[in-house]
């Protein structure tokens, strides 16, 4: 006769098949919690020389992340200058960001808000008035801190960023942005041809980063960083030139026309009919120029614009210095650079500035842009002033035919691009979130982006709703059978797509 299975008795079978339930429970919850329930938040504030912004970045609770993308969800402009502008009144620098500070409060819910860190990063306006005067840049710094510490967030920390940190983080923003960080590379394989570049145009600096074949940190190891991520080593070339962001060289462009003192320039980079009267002072108020400021001036000068861009490029050349190298081969300073390579995103002032001059499109040929320019450039002034620019300053507004004639001679003289590397260079504001070093920043302070590949990607948002979407046609059809079929199945039924889901999670 069989034996009878001791286990095998009503109660014994009862508890499995609770235990059991409440196990796939657990995970259906779990599951649901991971993809759809309690967002992470993280707030940058990206302290630039000409302002302050903050972005507030939103990610799924799993810590990985490897569900979903971070995103940004908020972003809000400091009103008034940048925290570098307030070195005589540093509360100030504090106050300014309260109102943004208070915008996050209800863009963060409040259950996360002690939880939420809030990092400030401070670029080369920081950098600058570092340089002029520390004891003022740490006053900002004290104010700053202080007005953060105030609010409920989980404040991080104020700081300067180096110029390598910025082009770096501005390089990882720009490639997680475009998804080129997460691609599995065979073994041995050169994964560093399929990156995208980063340039970066600020007011006081800018940056450029990307990864060359011919770059091993070897010839110039300060412009070398390595990076492990997602398994891939990638060795980045970034280098930052101080006092090369947009307003600093018009300060020097200014500068070289004003060396002898004079009472009246006349000067290829502004319009024609152009004429403002500037002060001495203030322009030389930067360690960017302050050491070339006339012996001897009168207090004001008259700006006289002539609109000419062959001139004006001519003029922008002479902020660079082509004459000296000591490696194979450089930008310009007798900076290393190794050989362009790979598409290149530029943003911030590159976009704004293209964006205005409608010279976006680098499928156009590079001398067709250099015409569309100089036309621009001899529009008189009294059209360009009179012709709708809604939201743009007239100081801006002046300044467009310089930094426009600025990025082409930046880009083509200064880095070396040719008409044909011009046409790899997108610019770019956002994809999906804005283009800047701020995201790679959080995205490192939060060990977002793991150094090795995870094995295989948790069901995505759109696994979810198609497991349950098949578990209720499962169930239908089941109930449809018989009452028996329906009960049978609500226990076991699950344990296919279940079973996919563990698949995929182990
Ligand atoms: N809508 C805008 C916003 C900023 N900008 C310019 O973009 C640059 C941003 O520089 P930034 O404040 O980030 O300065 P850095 O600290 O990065 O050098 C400034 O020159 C601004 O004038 C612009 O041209 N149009
Ligand atoms: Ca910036």
């Amino acid at each position: 006769m069989k034996e009878r299975n001791p286990w095998h008795t009503p109660l014994t079978i009862f508890i499995a098949v609770v235990v059991r339930f409440s196990f796939l429970c657990l995970n259906e919850i779990n599951l649901f919690f991971v993809l759809f329930c309690c967002p992470q938040y993280g707030i940058v504030l990206d302290a630039g020389s000409s302002h302050t912004a903050m972005y507030i970045y939103e990610w799924p609770a799993e810590k990985d992340n490897n569900t979903g993308r971070v995103e940004q969800t908020h972003s809000c402009k400091v009103k008034g200058p940048g925290i570098s502008s307030y070195a005589s009144d540093p509360k100030k620098a504090g106050q300014s960001l309260q109102v943004c500070m208070k915008e996050a409060e209800r863009f963060v819910p409040s259950e996360r808000h002690e939880e939420t860190p809030l990092y400030l990063g401070a670029t080369a306006g920081m950098r600058l008035l570092n340089i002029e005067n520390s004891t003022a840049s740490d006053q900002v710094f004290q104010a700053v801190s202080e007005s953060l510490q105030k609010s409920p967030f989980s404040f991080q920390g104020a700081r300067i960023l180096s110029g390598q940190e910025e082009g770096a983080f501005g390089w990882v923003t720009v490639n997680y942005l475009d998804d080129r960080l997460k691609q599995v590379c065979a073994v041995d394989m050169d994964c560093s041809g399929v990156t995208t570049g980063a340039l970066d145009l600020g007011g006081a600096s800018t940056q450029i980063s990307f990864v060359s074949d011919a770059f091993d940190g070897s010839e110039s190891p300060n412009n070398s960083v390595n990076f492990r991520l997602y398994g891939n080593d990638y060795n980045l070339y970034t280098h930052s030139f101080l006092c090369y962001g947009k307003d600093q060289v018009l300060r020097m462009a200014l500068a070289h026309q004003t060396k002898s003192g004079p009472g009246s320039i006349s000067d290829p980079c502004f319009h024609n009919g152009y004429s403002e009267s500037k002060n001495y002072m203030t322009l030389y108020n930067s360690p960017c120029v302050s050491k070339r400021k006339p012996v001897s001036s009168p207090a004001d000068f008259t700006h006289v614009g002539k609109g000419n861009f062959y001139q004006c490029q001519e003029l922008v050349k002479s902020v660079f210095d082509f004459t000296q190298c000591k490696y194979t081969q450089c930008s310009f300073n007798g900076v290393y650079q190794p050989t362009l390579q790979g598409p290149f995103g530029a943003f911030s002032a590159y976009y704004f500035v293209m964006n205005f001059l409608n010279l976006t499109d680098t499928s156009v040929p590079l001398q067709s842009v250099k015409e569309a320019l100089a036309r621009y450039c001899s529009t008189p002034w009294e059209t360009v002033r009179t012709l709708p620019h809604p939201g743009i300053k007239l100081k801006y507004l002046a300044e467009y035919c310089f930094s426009g004639t600025y990025i082409l001679t930046l880009l083509t003289e200064g880095y070396n691009f040719t008409s044909e590397t011009f046409s790899k260079i997108r610019f770019i504001k956002q994809v999906s979130s804005d283009a800047g070093w701020t995201l790679g920043y959080m995205l490192n302070l939060t060990n977002m982006i793991p150094a090795e590949a995870p094995d295989t990607p948790l069901l995505p948002h759109a696994g979810y709703v198609s497991h349950v979407c098949f578990l209720f046609v499962f169930y239908l059809f089941g109930s449809l059978a018989s009452p028996q079929t329906c009960l049978l199945l609500c226990f076991h039924g699950n344990l296919v797509p279940l079973a996919i889901i563990f698949h995929s999670m182990t």
